[in-house]
């Protein structure tokens, strides 16, 4: 007997069943890849962050974003939640002057620059010298006083990723920053990213580097779009010279000058019980060859000098002196008094002598080691 043909209904319901096993083996699949991807969990904790962040960047609702941009937008920093403005840096106003006019005004004025090639802003910005002499300082301050989105770009963020991933984040970042101009994005220690090309560079970092460098090419010629890339490091000299070009505001922040570091001790001693014999003139002279980090570390070791002594003295031992509080001991009302005033009111002022302890400790620790002793060590 011959096969019975198809009629049309059957052949419908043949196709209708075969297209929902389909679907439902290809959501199978997917429900299994996506359980086995180790950094699902991540990307989900970030999309929320991103949003609980855009929120409170009063991000308008309408933008919507991918899900690699919203691994990125977990790195976007609030102005208002910076400490640092330009008050928190000492010593290096023309430097401050040079990016107020470079990358503040551009931003805050963009009709002015408008209809001009020869005044476009620059679309990248290096902030280069050794370490701990303000650069980090500089690029947060701009972002506050920019006013403006940044993105705090932590490299590892990028590199970490599966083949593929990268790239697209990598993509992510740069219409990310798009989506949100005016936009800085900030890269530290640009030059472990960006170094000099290597043959001996992995191919997915190489990619990676000629999509950067491709993207960014893409905002440069694009005198509309209000995006800069912003980068820091110690070591100019390892930044692949093609980044380089990218960069043509760049300023050197070098160790601090006498006046300079003169400047910065006034600042870090701004607000602290400080003796009038201060001499801040020779406190300068000495620390010839000193960063600002070093400097601050300087008043920070003078300063436990009276909080060492105080924890010696016999007042301290209702607080239970340098061996820690112990139980406090019912007594006389003296002693209710002398807990219930703030510790700081009875240490001594920082003097001129704290200060020629501190240099000549960390001199002597600087010329063993090459680093520097911290703090904590001297209580011990
Ligand atoms: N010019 C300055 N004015 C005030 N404080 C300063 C200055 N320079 C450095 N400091 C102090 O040193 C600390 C370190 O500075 P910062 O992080 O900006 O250095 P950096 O140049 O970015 O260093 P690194 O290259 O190691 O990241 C600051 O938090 C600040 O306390």
């Amino acid at each position: 007997m011959p096969d019975r043909a198809f009629d049309r209904s059957e052949l419908l319901s043949l196709l209708l069943r075969t297209a929902v096993a389909s679907a439902i083996t290809y959501l199978g699949v997917k429900w299994a890849v996506d359980m086995m991807d180790p950094t699902r969990k991540r990307r989900q904790e970030d999309k929320k962050r991103a949003e609980r962040l855009m929120t409170r960047l009063g991000i308008d609702k309408n933008v919507h974003l991918t899900d690699y941009e919203m691994s990125i937008a977990c790195q976007l920093v609030e102005p208002v939640s910076i400490q640092v403005s330009w008050d928190s840096i000492a010593g290096l106003d023309s430097v401050i002057q040079e990016l107020k006019e470079t990358v503040i005004l551009p931003i805050q004025n963009r009709h002015l620059f408008r209809g001009s090639q020869l005044i476009q802003p620059p679309k990248g910005v290096l902030l280069h010298g050794p370490p701990g002499c303000g650069k980090t300082l500089l690029a947060k301050a701009t972002a506050r006083e920019a006013c403006t989105r940044f993105i705090n770009l932590e490299i590892s963020s990028l590199t970490d990723k599966w083949y593929g991933e990268s790239q697209k984040l990598c993509a992510a970042v740069f219409s990310l920053a798009v989506k949100l101009e005016p936009c800085i994005i900030f890269i530290d220690e640009i030059d472990s990213f960006l170094r000099a090309r290597a043959t001996h560079d992995h191919e997915a970092t190489a990619m990676m580097k000629a999509m950067f460098m491709s993207l960014w090419d893409g905002l440069i010629s694009d005198s509309e779009r209000c995006v800069l890339v912003m980068g820091a490091t110690n070591r100019p000299q390892d930044v692949d010279k093609a980044i380089l070009r990218r960069m043509p505001a760049a300023f050197h922040i070098g160790k601090p000058t006498l006046p300079q570091r003169k400047s910065i001790l006034h600042l870090v001693m701004r607000g602290e019980s400080a003796s009038d014999d201060i001499d801040f003139n020779r406190l300068a002279k000495l620390t010839d060859g000193f960063t600002g980090s070093d400097l601050r570390e300087l008043c920070r070791t003078a300063a436990i000098y009276p909080v060492r002594d105080y924890m010696t003295s016999p007042s301290a031992t209702v607080f239970g002196g340098l061996s820690g509080a112990g139980p406090v001991p019912d007594g006389p009302s003296s002693v209710t008094r002398e807990l219930s005033r703030p510790p700081t009111a009875q240490l001594r002022p920082i003097t001129q002598a704290d200060f020629d302890r501190a240099i000549s400790k960390m001199k002597e620790s600087k010329s063993h080691t090459g680093g520097l002793l911290s703090t904590d060590d001297m209580l011990d």
